[in-house]
């Protein structure tokens, strides 16, 4: 178990764990103060300051955790190689302030529990053995990151009502990168009946991209060599666009992503044969509907979608998910577009 002795020196308190947190919890309450939430796996960047940026402007008080959650993990995935940046992440959090209130705000406590205080009962990767007590969003965790990741949901849901159990939060903050972890949190919220936090206050923020190449930023993009970064990652995102202008231009969803997938064909032929020798390979790239997640039939257009809307009129907005993962290398990239309203699906636009 980490001692006090263990941690870097923080003008953040840090809590490892749950008894301890919530002492400090229960004094918010005493002193009736919001409290916003982030979690995240650490190795924190910009993105997940945005996240942070916006509870601190929204919450008296804001919390992040850094677990790094074995159960989202399948046996074959990166559990023991990700990154873990403690150090970083601590320097990147006390730079992090919001200035505009009379007192400036920062990261009032940082919650950093042991895989143990997460998983009194223990916790093994290997789904068929484990025991205990598990959160299943059942119907919306097989699509569309659910295919490549067929566990992913079970552990992410898991971990965040415990976190939600643990941290108690007004509001709370997920990264629109992930955009089905986001909303199959706001399902489960629902679905629980969870007050802290309610489904309005759980928020979805915009991905934050790289300045020059809109790859969107993400703590794999650690494991990419400098080659891979700045000329095959890319590619999703361009990948991703091309869906989006066929899309646009009326074309069917099949024919959408047959031109998406043959951009990043071309793509990886060049880089394996470059002198780099990248390699790069397309996992998915699909159309969704972003309430069941469900693949879009092949032959729908946007104008055969707007009229299927559940109010059976025609919804020209009606937003739809293009996403995708794509493997450069050894490292899984993901990043998604929400055609049509974002509004709709309570994505924020606009930043504090
Ligand atoms: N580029 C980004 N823009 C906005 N939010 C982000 C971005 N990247 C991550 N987030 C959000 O930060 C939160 C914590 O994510 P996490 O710690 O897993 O980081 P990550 O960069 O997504 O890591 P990974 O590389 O493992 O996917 C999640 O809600 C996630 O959606
Ligand atoms: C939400 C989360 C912190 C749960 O482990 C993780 O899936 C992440 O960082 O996106
Ligand atoms: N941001 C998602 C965490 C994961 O891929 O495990």
């Amino acid at each position: 178990m980490a001692t006090s002795s263990d941690l870097p020196k923080s003008s953040i308190p840090i809590f490892t764990t749950v008894k301890a947190y919530r002492e400090w919890r229960r004094q918010a309450y005493t002193e009736k103060k919001s409290v916003g939430f982030v979690a995240t796996m650490g190795a924190l960047h910009e993105g997940h300051v945005s996240l942070v940026r916006r509870s601190l402007a929204e919450n008296d008080l804001t919390v992040v955790s850094i677990f790094v959650n074995p159960a989202q993990f399948a046996p074959t995935e990166d559990l023991t190689t990700y990154p873990r940046t403690l150090q970083h992440d601590l320097q990147v959090l006390e730079a992090t302030r919001h200035l505009d209130t009379a007192v400036p705000r920062t990261t009032a406590a940082l919650f950093l529990p042991a895989v143990h205080e997460m998983y009194p009962s223990g916790i093994t990767q290997n789904v068929t053995a484990q025991k205990g007590t598990f959160v299943e969003v059942k119907g919306y965790g097989q699509q569309m990151e659910g295919m490549s990741r067929p566990t992913f949901f079970r552990g992410v849901s898991t971990v965040v009502t415990k976190l939600f159990n643990i941290v108690e939060p007004t509001k709370t903050y997920f990264g629109q990168k992930d955009i089905q972890q986001a909303l199959l949190l706001r399902r489960m919220v629902s679905d629980l009946l969870l007050s802290h936090p309610t489904p309005e206050n759980l928020h979805i923020i915009p991905t934050s991209r790289d300045r020059k190449t809109s790859l969107a930023l993400s703590s794999r993009n650690a494991y990419l060599s400098p080659a891979e970064r700045e000329l095959a990652a890319p590619t999703l995102y361009a990948a991703l666009q091309e869906a989006r202008r066929s899309w646009e231009s009326g074309l069917p969803k099949s024919e959408c992503i047959i031109r998406a997938r043959e951009l990043v064909r071309l793509r990886a032929e060049e880089l394996a044969a470059s002198s780099d020798k990248i390699e790069m390979r397309l996992d998915y790239i699909e159309l969704n509907d972003p309430d069941t997640f469900e693949q879009l039939p092949d032959a729908t257009t946007r104008v055969a979608y707007a009229l299927d809307s559940a109010e059976g009129e025609y919804m020209k907005d009606r937003p739809v998910i293009v996403s995708g993962a794509m493997w450069v290398g050894k490292t899984r990239l993901i990043d998604n577009m929400v055609l049509g309203d974002v509004e709709k699906l309570g994505i924020a636009v606009d930043e504090p």
